[in-house]
């Protein structure tokens, strides 16, 4: 077998760029350092020599290494005895080098074949990616100097692989079969290596694999792979459906996810139009969900958010010049090296999910391209490339009519709440049917859809959408739900950063739900969460007022429930309630002491009355 770094093993398809240095880039074999670990190189060492002097010593200078960097050292050298002793005594098998690889990457660069059995019966993630791009990016991304990673990586990882190469997402998979190690490259895809996974340049292990026995178990291990992860997925959308997914992050809003649920199982499942992308437009006001079930929709069909969602601001498409910032300009105008903000990201990832914020703010001219894009499946850019995104599914947002589908649905809440009431006075069951109520088709086609026509102007435009959906106003079991995973995320925060134990009694969800707005949604109840609590908490922190580690209670003050006179004090008719008041309480010893918290832009006097 070849030694790596030879020209047999140099670059092997043809698209694919050469990791290995060619035969003539090899480093000048430099005799090694005391240690065996840090050995300076012949043309860096010429060209730079007090600058080489300098990492030469930093790295000899470093002392003991830790158990993360020893393990890492010791799956480079093949010392498997310390391997298993650094293991047993517990160091993560997943650790990373300063530099971003791991000790799986490092073995199978190097073919240790013992070392990558011990680091995967020991957890190790044969999936993960490499942190390292290359010498230079690298420096510049970790504020190092070149020399210093190029002597790193080098020394570290291996000696051979061209410097200039990116290798950000190479997994050890990627880097075995770059060492055209069969041993190596079994023992990974025995250990559940994705022989699909892709690195940043957007290449499979198989691209990297010369003709042989590497490339033939890859084929065949590709093919086994995808459908044993076909069944598992199968299996475990069965067990855990996306509609629960989905309402484990979004409250209410049950019949939006049922639609969007269904249209995404159909395409799933091959029960749906193949030459048309799924198409949505979600109705509601502000602040209500609309784009948190889009990413939430995103990250279950991608897990990688960053690739799979895609979200553009229409409002920044309302001139017509701006459809060149949307597709790319054409070759020779201002813009054309930058390519269009969609059409550069649907090229990365054709099957994403595609988020058009506030759609009704964009020129007829891009939503003319939208068209073409939901007719075809196909978008062609401002370099006359054609994206084919068939795949993709595209959700549109918009605030029209939202007013109109609001006060449809308070008064669908009204009238179920009378119904209840009756019931409850009946003695019937199913009293709460106020939380659950439906649009009727009679109010979506006599009054959205002339609104949504008399703005687009185009029946095509509508026709293209496969499913309209609506998002309605918060209900109050549903506020308390929002206020509770509010508080929730507070204590969360109190307990990890403070070790503060926060609790609340539930009158005091009653008055921050009093803070709903409609028209700000699920936000308005963040800042008042934010605004009668956290600047207690904040304000209480500052002023000392809380010991270490101590429990408080956020509780209704009773007393500022009373009636209060306003304006002029001699009339009765102008007095009004005012809102209850939230305080903050150190329960000690099921003792319970109020905290007097000065109010910061008035600190003589005032304590807290919010
Ligand atoms: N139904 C909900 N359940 C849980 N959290 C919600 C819900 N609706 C909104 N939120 C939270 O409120 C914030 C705003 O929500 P989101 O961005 O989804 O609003 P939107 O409906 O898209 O509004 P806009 O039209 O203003 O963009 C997010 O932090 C989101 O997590």
């Amino acid at each position: 077998m070849p030694a790596p770094g030879c020209s047999s093993l140099a670059p092997q398809g043809p698209r694919v760029p050469a990791l290995w240095r060619r035969s003539g880039d090899l480093a000048v074999p430099a005799p090694e350092g005391p240690s065996g670990r840090w050995r300076p190189r012949g043309s860096w060492v010429h060209a730079a020599p007090a600058l080489a002097a300098a990492v030469v010593a930093s790295c000899y200078g470093r002392g003991r290494l830790s158990e993360e960097d020893a393990l890492l050292e010791a799956s480079r050298i093949n010392n498997i005895s310390e391997v298993e002793r650094l293991l047993s005594e517990g160091t993560d098998a997943n650790a990373r080098h300063k530099l971003g690889w791991t000790p799986l990457m490092v073995a199978a660069i190097n073919r240790n074949s013992s070392v990558i059995k011990s680091l995967l019966a020991a957890g190790a993630d044969p999936n993960l990616g490499d942190e390292f791009i290359s010498v230079y990016e690298t420096a510049k991304e970790k504020a190092l100097h070149s020399l210093e990673v190029l002597v790193t990586r080098e020394d570290e990882f291996n000696n051979r692989l061209n410097n200039r190469a990116t290798f950000r997402g190479c997994t050890a998979l990627h880097y075995a079969v770059l060492s055209n190690d069969y041993g190596t490259v079994r023992l990974l895809l025995e250990g559940g290596a994705n022989p699909l996974q892709k690195n940043e340049m957007g290449h499979t292990p198989l691209d990297y694999a010369r003709e042989g026995e590497v490339m033939k178990l890859l084929k065949a291990s590709e093919t086994k792979f995808q459908e044993e992860q076909r069944k598992r997925e199968l299996e475990e959308r069965r067990r855990f459906p996306l509609e629960q997914r989905l309402k484990e992050h979004i409250i209410g809003q049950e019949s939006a996810i049922a639609t969007v649920g269904a249209a995404i199982r159909r395409k799933e499942n091959g029960w749906y139009d193949e030459e048309h992308p799924l198409v949505f437009l979600f109705l509601g006001s502000s602040g209500i969900g609309k784009t948190e079930l889009a990413k939430q929709t995103a990250k279950y069909i991608h897990k990688d958010l960053k690739k799979g969602f895609i979200r553009l601001d229409m409002s920044e498409f309302q001139e017509r010049h701006e459809v060149a910032k949307f597709i790319g300009s054409p070759p020779g105008y201002v813009g054309y090296q930058e390519g269009g903000q969609l059409t550069k990201k649907l090229k990365q990832c054709p099957n994403a999910v595609v988020l058009f914020d506030e759609v009704d703010k964009a020129h007829p001219d891009v939503l003319t391209i939208m068209l073409q894009l939901f007719d075809e499946g196909r978008l062609t850019d401002g370099k006359g490339k054609t994206i084919d995104c068939k795949d993709a599914i595209f959700i549109m947002t918009s605030n029209v009519a939202s007013d109109e589908i609001a006060q449809h649905a308070l008064q669908l809440r009204q009238e179920a709440l009378e119904m209840s009431t009756n019931r409850i006075a009946e003695n019937l069951d199913d009293v709460h049917m106020s939380d659950k109520i439906t649009i009727s088709k009679q109010f979506k086609e006599k009054v959205i859809r002339p609104i949504l026509k008399a703005h687009f102007r185009r029946d095509e435009f509508l026709g293209r959408i496969n499913e309209i959906v609506y998002f309605l106003p918060f209900c109050h079991a549903e506020l308390i739900q929002l206020v509770n995973k509010e508080l929730n995320f507070w204590a969360k925060k109190a307990k990890m950063q403070h070790n503060i134990t926060l609790l609340w009694d539930r009158e005091v969800m009653d008055v921050l739900v009093d803070g709903y707005n409609l028209h700000y949604g699920a936000r308005s109840i963040k800042h008042e969460v934010e605004r009668r609590v956290v600047n207690q908490l904040a304000a209480a922190y500052e002023q000392d007022l809380l010991p270490r580690d101590c429990t408080l209670r956020i509780t209704v003050e009773d007393s500022d429930k009373k009636l209060l006179k306003t304006k002029d004090s001699s009339s009765l008719e102008e007095t009004e309630r005012k809102a209850p008041t939230l305080r903050l309480e150190i329960v000690e010893d099921s003792k319970r002491r109020k905290l007097d918290i000065q109010v910061p832009l008035n600190p003589d006097k005032i304590s807290y009355s919010l």
